[in-house]
């Protein structure tokens, strides 16, 4: 049979990964696949010495890859919004299938592209663009198919978790353990996408989708990252049982659905506060199966090569088969998507940590409860330290599950109080159970 022609655009870290993966295991993949996949064309701005070259066209145009009548598969790797989006449409405008590990492309575009992906019977398959090399998507979208998922919960950046990981267990400094996720190419172009949470809610986005099968829905996300997280909120968080980590939530509830990633305390005893450094993992409930845990690196060349190549056999695999029969991209037939509610992050309860610098005086901790129990906050426990020769204490509280809008409420009271110093740091607490 004649090979499966791939066009490779972008060679940074996670195409040269995909490249390299594609050339060393090519015999093993053309015993899986039944027929070769062969790399025709690469468009990149530049060479990679990680990658050899030699024998395949390369070209500085990505979009001489898009229109290049002998490739059947596109592996758009250059990331970003705006070039990818043109990049993937003209893919698909030409009849070729996609292969994307671009996940704000899919989260914010992705409706659109799959629509038109529908109308010309084409494939975009993004298995990279989630949790790197762990094959979550497959997992959901095949694996759990038999289930109405219940939730999922899952550590999803693989820098912010390399990050709160090296800060907890090293006690580094934030900035340089960013610096190094960078220089191991797990960081986005821009890092403020890894540490405001933007990655992780474009993550998120796309796993809720192909979970409860609804449309994609990045704005409603709430997003919030990990730069305020400190190493005292650390330090506390440690001697009362938990470990901090960037997680995303997505679950059913009877009035709508929990969208959101933030900082979380999670019980030192549960898996996924285990998971450290570039590690991601997600846990999912289904109705039948319970709960499932997915493990694995979650950033980096060939981790998320692994994804991507997985996709191109896949592909591979149907290519002359009948769209109609191929795996839905959101799991559910376009036409079935539900257009259930998200919730927005006041409706949403959880329990809640609380870190505030008080004065130390009589009656300041007496008022503090009193909001708390007038707002219907009830309290777990409370660690107060004295500070030598300093009349301002750390006073740490972790409550019992509460609605995000009384304990809006709470916190302008508590801040308010000429007794507490600043603002009150709030970190909120998942049982996962
Ligand atoms: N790095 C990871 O671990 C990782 C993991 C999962 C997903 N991703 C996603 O994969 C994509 C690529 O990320 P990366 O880390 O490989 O980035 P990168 O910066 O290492 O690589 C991107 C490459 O594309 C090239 N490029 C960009 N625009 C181009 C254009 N118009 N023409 C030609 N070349 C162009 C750049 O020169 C660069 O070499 C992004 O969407 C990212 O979110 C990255
Ligand atoms: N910047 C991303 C790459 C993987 O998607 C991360 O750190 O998780
Ligand atoms: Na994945």
């Amino acid at each position: 049979m004649e090979p499966v022609k791939v066009g490779i655009c972008g060679l940074g870290t996670v195409g040269s990964g995909s490249f390299n993966i594609l050339r060393k295991n090519a015999e093993e993949i053309t015993r899986r696949v039944g027929r070769s996949i062969v790399i025709e064309q690469v468009g990149a701005r530049r060479d990679n010495d990680a990658c050899d070259t030699t024998g395949i066209k390369v070209t500085r145009d990505i979009f001489d890859v898009a229109n290049n009548p002998d490739i059947d598969i596109v592996l758009e790797l250059i990331g970003g919004t705006s070039v990818a989006k043109e990049l993937v449409l003209t893919a698909i405008e030409n009849g070729k299938h996609v292969v994307t590990a671009n996940k704000a492309l899919i989260a914010e575009h992705g409706n659109e592209l799959f629509a038109r992906a529908r109308e010309k019977g084409v494939m975009i398959a993004f298995e990279a663009a989630v949790a790197g090399g762990i094959p979550i998507i497959k997992s959901l979208r095949e694996g759990l198919s038999a289930n109405r998922i219940e939730w999922l919960a899952g550590i999803i950046n693989g820098t912010g978790n390399f990050i709160l990981s090296e800060m907890s267990e090293k006690g580094r400094d934030f900035d340089d353990v960013l610096a190094e996720a960078q220089a191991l190419g797990y960081a986005e172009a821009d890092p403020t996408f890894d540490i405001e949470g933007i990655d992780a809610a474009h993550k998120l986005t796309i796993l809720a989708s192909i979970a409860f099968g609804i449309p994609l829905q990045f704005e409603k996300t709430y997003t919030e990252g990990i730069s305020r997280i400190t190493a005292e909120d650390v330090a506390f968080a440690d001697d009362l049982g938990y470990a901090v980590k960037h997680l995303g939530m997505a679950r059913r509830s009877k009035t709508g659905i929990e969208l959101r990633v933030h900082p979380t305390l999670i019980s030192h005893k549960h898996l996924l506060a285990n998971v450290n450094g570039v590690m991601n993992a997600v846990m999912v409930k289904g109705d039948a199966v319970g709960p499932t845990l997915t493990y694995g690196a979650g950033a980096g060349g060939l981790p998320t090569g692994s994804s991507v190549v997985a996709d191109v056999i896949d592909v591979a695999r149907t290519l002359t088969a009948d769209p109609h029969n191929r795996v839905p991209h959101l799991a559910f037939q376009a036409d079935a998507l539900s257009d259930t509610n998200v919730l927005s992050i006041e409706e949403i309860e959880c329990g809640f940590f609380l870190n505030m610098t008080i004065k130390d005086r009589a009656g300041v901790l007496a008022t503090i409860t009193q909001i708390l129990s007038s707002n219907e906050i009830s309290i777990e426990s409370i660690i107060q330290r004295e500070r030598e020769g300093s009349e301002l204490v750390p006073l740490v509280i972790m409550t019992h599950d509460v609605k995000e809008r009384n304990m809006n409420a709470a916190i302008a009271s508590i801040e308010a109080l000429p007794d507490v110093a600043g603002t009150v740091q709030r970190i909120r607490v998942e049982n996962l159970a």
